[in-house]
């Protein structure tokens, strides 16, 4: 993901428009995890569309359902009612033609293999000649920055480092999205500055689906052109809030009145929420 990747492109990459193809629809969805004494209502009557190309946000506070709705267009998770589609599949059927990429909350990478082995190692799962899975995961370290570092092992990298080899690992087949959960709220303030540079860059060039969870006001508003904000008990959009910030950004755009605007909503948006209930 260093810029200098993108050095010898010129050409500015539009942002899509409203009108693209649905990535992800999430229709009347409610996920309900039975327990002991109170069964807990995750996700109420969720409705989201998601576009491709479009840099979505799932931000409110614990509890307010972010993870599952996430882990359900992901296949991990079963819903309880309602309808999801993921390019137009079932996310079971998505899952397996590998059209998305998943980074969880924390690296969970192999101490055992070095980083190259464990970039390789999804794609060696799947089937892929060993020379190939070799060559794409060389690819994917270089474009997260870490050319140079395949022979190490993940406890000889900083926490920033490791979830870089996560983002690797998870682009390896090229999945037309890419989810990713809070990869980022476990590590120090500018590290994580770095990595949203980073990882806005990587979808201002490539404009991937990306379907982000995050605690943090000014990362969403940093990253996003869709913030959709929730609210908890029961787990549930209360607003969808569409970016005017131009698509491409570098941190300086943290200092403007309109992205203090945006996060001034955002933050007015989980204040009511909070009040509802
Ligand atoms: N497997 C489970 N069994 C029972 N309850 C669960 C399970 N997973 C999540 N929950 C509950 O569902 C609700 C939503 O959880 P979820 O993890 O999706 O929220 P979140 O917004 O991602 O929270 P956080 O920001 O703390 O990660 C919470 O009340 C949580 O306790």
């Amino acid at each position: 993901m260093s810029q200098l990747m993108y050095e010898e492109e010129s050409a500015v990459v539009p942002l899509k428009p409203a009108t693209a193809r649905p990535a992800v629809t999430v229709r009347d969805v409610n996920v309900i995890y039975p327990a002991a004494d109170q069964p807990v209502h995750a996700l109420k009557d969720v409705n989201l569309t998601i576009r491709q190309g479009e840099f979505v946000s799932f931000i409110g506070p614990s509890g307010c359902g972010k993870t599952t709705l996430l882990r359900a267009i992901a296949d991990l998770e079963q819903v309880s009612s309602g309808e999801l589609l993921v390019n137009d599949m079932s996310p079971s059927e998505a899952r397996q033609a590998g059209a998305y990429g998943y980074v969880f909350q924390a690296p969970v990478l192999l101490p055992w293999r070095t980083v190259l082995a464990n970039v390789m190692l999804p794609l060696q799962i799947q089937g892929v000649p060993p020379g190939r899975c070799d060559e794409i995961a060389r690819e994917q370290l270089a474009r997260v920055g870490l050319k140079g570092f395949e022979k190490k092992y993940p406890w000889q990298l900083s926490g920033g480092m490791q979830q870089r080899v996560s983002i690797a690992r998870a682009l390896g087949f090229e999945p037309k999205i890419l989810m990713m959960d809070e990869p980022f709220g476990a590590l120090d303030e500018l590290t994580r500055d770095n990595l949203n540079q980073q990882l806005q860059q990587l979808w201002y060039h490539e404009q991937r689906t990306m379907v982000f969870v995050t605690h943090s006001i000014s990362e969403a508003v940093y990253l996003s052109t869709k913030i959709v904000i929730m609210s908890p008990r029961p787990g549930r959009i209360i607003k969808v809030i569409d970016s005017p910030l131009p698509a491409e950004r570098d941190l300086t755009i943290r200092d403007t009145a309109a992205f203090m605007q945006l996060s001034q909503a955002v933050r007015e948006a989980l204040v009511e929420g909070h009040h509802d209930h």
